[in-house]
């Protein structure tokens, strides 16, 4: 595991970041079995400021039984663990030192599939819980802002790589993955949660 560190500042905000997480064959393993799924995914429809929106991407949720994560209105109901899926997240718990029981999936079909500025919502999650971002596919830059500062990072989430925001982040920095005309490759990537059990 040879990560570098995004981010890590006096609020205890923490960004790890692992370009190389897994290898090649496990890449083209995920990437098929996501695939094979392909037909799971559709768009959010998300309230927000009181209009629906269709989501400018697919999304698609696994994890373990009976869990339910609500986001901007959203009550998904989570598909059971694909096998390299949940060995992927076996590995990602074992680095974020804590169980992870719900994946949520973003499928960018193209480069004009986005997902705008915002904090993921942490009142679902075990106090203290990690957020780790595995990337397939396409690579896309990353985008974090500090929420009083406007201070920006910026970093090209690679395939295989894993991301991983823990601490005060969400409190302290938003984010987004911009539109990248010119692109044509799709990506998927997975948000390994730790959800409270309710
Ligand atoms: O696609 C990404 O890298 C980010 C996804 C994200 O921020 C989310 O699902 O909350
Ligand atoms: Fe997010």
């Amino acid at each position: 595991m040879s990560q570098v560190s995004i981010i890590d500042d006096a609020d205890g905000a923490i960004v790890d970041y692992d370009p190389e997480f897994l290898d090649a064959g496990e890449r083209t393993a995920l990437l098929a079995e996501l695939a094979q799924v392909r037909d799971r995914f559709d768009r959010d429809r998300v309230v927000m400021y009181g209009k629906t929106i269709d989501s400018p991407r697919l999304v698609c949720a696994f994890g373990d039984d009976g869990l339910h994560y609500r986001y901007a209105g959203v009550d998904r109901t989570t598909h059971p663990w694909p096998p390299r899926l949940r060995a992927a997240r076996d590995r990602i718990a074992a680095v974020c030192g804590h169980s992870l029981n719900y994946a949520l999936v973003n499928l960018y079909r193209t480069g004009d599939d986005y997902i705008g500025w915002h904090a993921d919502k942490v009142s679902d999650l075990v106090p203290g819980s990690a957020i780790a971002s595995l990337s397939l596919g396409a690579a896309r830059p990353f985008q974090l802002r500090h929420k009083a500062t406007g201070a920006d990072h910026e970093v090209l989430l690679a395939s295989g790589s894993l991301l991983i925001m823990r601490g005060t982040c969400q409190q302290f920095y938003k984010h987004a993955l911009p539109r990248r005309r010119g692109v044509t490759e799709p990506r998927f990537n997975v948000t390994f949660r730790h959800v409270r059990a309710v």
